[in-house]
């Protein structure tokens, strides 16, 4: 059919709709037919399943290569992201825990992750993700890990080492600071709050454009947002969701030093995800008691023998002893996979302290 009117055009659209919410539906009924499958089949598996949502996700990047766009493949699979959220939310709504309050970076991560059918329940503090998952009171949970600025968050790495759940996802956010606020201009503005971790990646731009103006440290993002509707006369660092959802104005967007500010968050549950075509495993280990010259190199050398790549590698101490030291390891690859199960078999036998915190597909939007 040519398309030589607007007319003409919008009635195609129309035509198509129609199609697109047809298959939809379908789609949606085959999801509920799945649940029936594995009730009848005793899977008592929770019905999110990371490893194969991100091979629906890699497809859909695949596919719209194949099929020239015109979309970005990031934005087919964000649509993709959302009809598949939808979809699960009829076989079981997900109850995810996230960093609150509403409007933090952390809640961003979760849609992200999850699409927008979840119940994204508000957290006080990283702690508490974790109880709500360990309870069941939640049944995943979105903790920030790392931030391409300001380095690993030292309470999500402490409470991995300790927690029985498993990492079974991740998700990286590039993080874009506004500087909002309730006044019409940034003169005369008393105080900034903000997290610490934005101070921190805004430290630049606050000295050349609010110099001397107190800045005062919040739990979160999303907290300082709402401190800000309160007081006209301040504002607040946090993301444009916050300034929206407090009915905040934005008096200068992306503040952030670096324009490539990324935060990594991870997905914990009580799921091991099955492998995929590209996946990571994240272990933390000590080397043994004694502190013998070569320790750490010992630890790693099954991942370079085994041409394992390391993506990653922090280190806290670990609380068991004084200068005794956790190391948290991301590798490539899935630990049921060959090379990598013999490596942590290798490491698991020279380390003091050993744990998989889980392997999980790499994040695909
Ligand atoms: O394949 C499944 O196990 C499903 O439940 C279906 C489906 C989907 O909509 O594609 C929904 C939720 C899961 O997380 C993964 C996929």
């Amino acid at each position: 059919m040519e398309l030589r009117t607007l007319a003409d055009a919008r009635s195609r659209i129309d035509a198509l709709d129609t199609e697109i919410q047809r298959m939809i539906s379908e789609r949606a009924r085959v999801a509920q037919r799945v649940r029936d499958i594995k009730a009848e089949s005793g899977d008592t598996t929770d019905h999110y399943r990371p490893a194969r949502e991100a091979e629906v996700l890699r497809r859909a990047k695949e596919r719209n290569r194949e099929l020239g766009g015109p979309l970005a493949d990031e934005v087919m699979a964000r649509i993709m992201r959302e009809v598949m959220s939808a979809c699960l939310a009829l076989e079981t709504p997900l109850a995810v825990s996230y960093l609150g309050p509403e409007g933090t970076y952390t809640q961003a991560a979760v849609y992200k992750h999850f699409g927008h059918q979840v119940a994204a329940q508000a957290a006080s503090a990283i702690d508490e993700i974790f109880r709500d998952v360990e309870s069941g009171s939640a049944m995943y949970g979105v903790v920030p890990i790392e931030n391409s600025t300001e380095g690993v968050v030292t309470s999500t790495l402490d409470a991995l080492a300790q927690t029985p759940l498993s990492i079974c996802g991740e998700v990286w956010l590039p993080v874009h600071h506004q500087l909002l606020s309730k006044r019409q201009d940034s003169s005369g503005i008393e105080v900034v709050y903000s997290h610490p971790q934005s101070f921190a990646q805004c430290r630049r731009w606050l000295d050349v454009k609010l110099p001397g103006v107190p800045r005062e440290p919040m739990p979160s993002n999303g907290a300082a947002a709402r401190r800000a509707a309160d007081q006209p006369n301040c504002a607040a660092i946090a993301s444009a969701a916050a300034g929206e959802l407090y009915g905040l104005r934005t008096l200068a967007s992306n503040i952030e030093d670096d324009p490539n500010n990324t935060t990594r968050f991870l997905i914990i549950g009580r799921q091991n995800p099955e492998a995929t075509s590209a996946d990571r495993t994240s272990i933390v280990c000590s080397a043994p008691q004694g502190g013998e010259a070569g320790a750490l190199f010992r630890l790693l050398e099954p991942f370079a023998r085994g041409g394992i790549n390391l993506s990653k590698i922090e280190s806290r101490p670990s609380r068991r002893a004084v200068w005794d030291y956790n190391f948290f390891v991301d590798i490539e690859g899935h630990q049921s996979d060959a090379a990598v199960a013999a490596a942590l078999d290798e490491l698991r036998g020279r380390a003091g302290f050993f744990k998989i915190l889980g392997s999980y597909p790499r994040a695909v939007i």
